[in-house]
């Protein structure tokens, strides 16, 4: 048995997985409205099209929902209130599901477990995965980041399943890095095919996004094959090339002037400037993060942003 906190698209898509390989899952919604009518009709809206088995319970009784191991897939920036609300979940396995950084502490999801709920044993879910492919049973592979490495093996054991092929790390941090900002440069990539930049320049934006990560992921000390791996060149390329993603999406509204609904979770939007609020403090060169904050804050124009980045010092790669 184990239990999924937020019923959005990710959560339900995990649940929907865990119980077609045969574990008992008990999903938890914060509406007790939603909780009934995911009971009544088998479904969810935020997953069109996918039938809830029917060892998926949704729940609006927190109290249901504490297993031993925790799924928490709420947005970033909601897990910190989340885990406070909630101190009945100390001492458990919790797996972190979401994908940024804490505006504000600058931290990441494993870091801000390790803040709220000391005594909790934290984990990453995070990887190249749309909650519908997961959900509809498309082969997916994603990383397990869990700092100790016994608890990594049997965590993967339990949550593996046919379709869904998991990996192990102990780079906690790598993993939540990779997962967090490559949000940023799908934005960054959206604006510029919506603005009709091309895709050459997607292509630019994509590899110097990703030496922008490893720069990051170094100076706090992840490790730079886990850049390299699913949690982050892995999630990158998806996102940054696939209409599926709302980060994406949401960055081809911005280039081509669109409105983009709010209550999407775009959760690109936030990190970008906790990452660069970090990086500055740093002193790691993140040009692409700074231009999609500048675009964001309305403080540079599209074309501008490029020519900024077009006309930065020759360097070498
Ligand atoms: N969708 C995807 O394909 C993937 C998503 N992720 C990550 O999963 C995380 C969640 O995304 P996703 O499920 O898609 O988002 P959704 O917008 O579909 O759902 C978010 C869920 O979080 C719930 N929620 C929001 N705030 C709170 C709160 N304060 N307390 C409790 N529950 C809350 C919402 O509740 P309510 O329904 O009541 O609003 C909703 O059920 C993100 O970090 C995302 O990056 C990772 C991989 C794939
Ligand atoms: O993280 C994801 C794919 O791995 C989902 O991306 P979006 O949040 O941009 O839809």
């Amino acid at each position: 048995m184990i239990s999924v906190l937020g019923s959005g698209a990710f959560g339900t898509a995990l649940a929907v997985a865990f119980a077609h390989s045969g574990t008992n899952v008990t999903l938890w919604a914060r509406s007790a409205d939603a909780a009934r009518t995911m009971m009544d009709t088998r479904a969810n809206p935020r997953l069109p099209g996918v039938k809830l088995p029917k060892t998926v319970s949704v729940t609006a009784d927190f109290a249901d929902a504490l297993t031993d191991v925790v799924l928490l897939a709420v947005p970033m920036q909601k897990l910190r209130g989340l885990l406070e609300t909630h101190p009945e979940l100390t001492g458990r396995t919790l797996i972190a599901c979401c994908k940024g950084v804490e505006l504000g502490t600058q931290l990441g999801p494993v870091a801000v477990i390790r803040d709220v709920l000391p005594e909790a044993t934290p984990a990453i879910l995070t990887g190249p995965s749309f909650a519908a492919d997961i959900a509809r049973g498309l082969p997916t592979a994603l990383t397990l980041a869990v700092p100790d490495e016994n608890t990594g093996k049997s965590l993967q054991q339990r949550l593996i399943s046919p379709n869904l092929r998991i990996y192990r790390t102990t780079d906690t941090v790598g993993a939540e890095l990779g997962g967090a900002l490559k949000n940023v440069i799908a934005i960054a990539c959206g604006i510029a095919i919506g603005a009709g930049l091309g895709d050459s320049a997607r292509a630019a934006l994509m590899t110097r996004g990703y030496a922008e990560m490893k720069r990051m992921a170094q100076a706090l000390g992840a490790k730079p094959d886990t850049l390299s791996g699913l949690s982050g060149f892995g999630d990158l390329t998806l996102t940054c090339s696939s209409d599926q993603s709302r980060n994406y999406s949401f960055g081809l509204s911005l280039g081509r002037g669109d409105a983009y609904d709010p209550t999407v979770t775009v959760e690109g939007a936030a990190t970008a400037r906790a990452a660069l609020a970090r990086a500055k403090a740093m002193h790691v060169d993140m040009p692409i993060t700074q231009a999609v904050v500048a675009i964001l804050d309305g403080g540079l124009q599209i074309r501008d942003a490029m020519e900024m980045l077009l006309a930065r010092p020759p360097k070498e790669e």
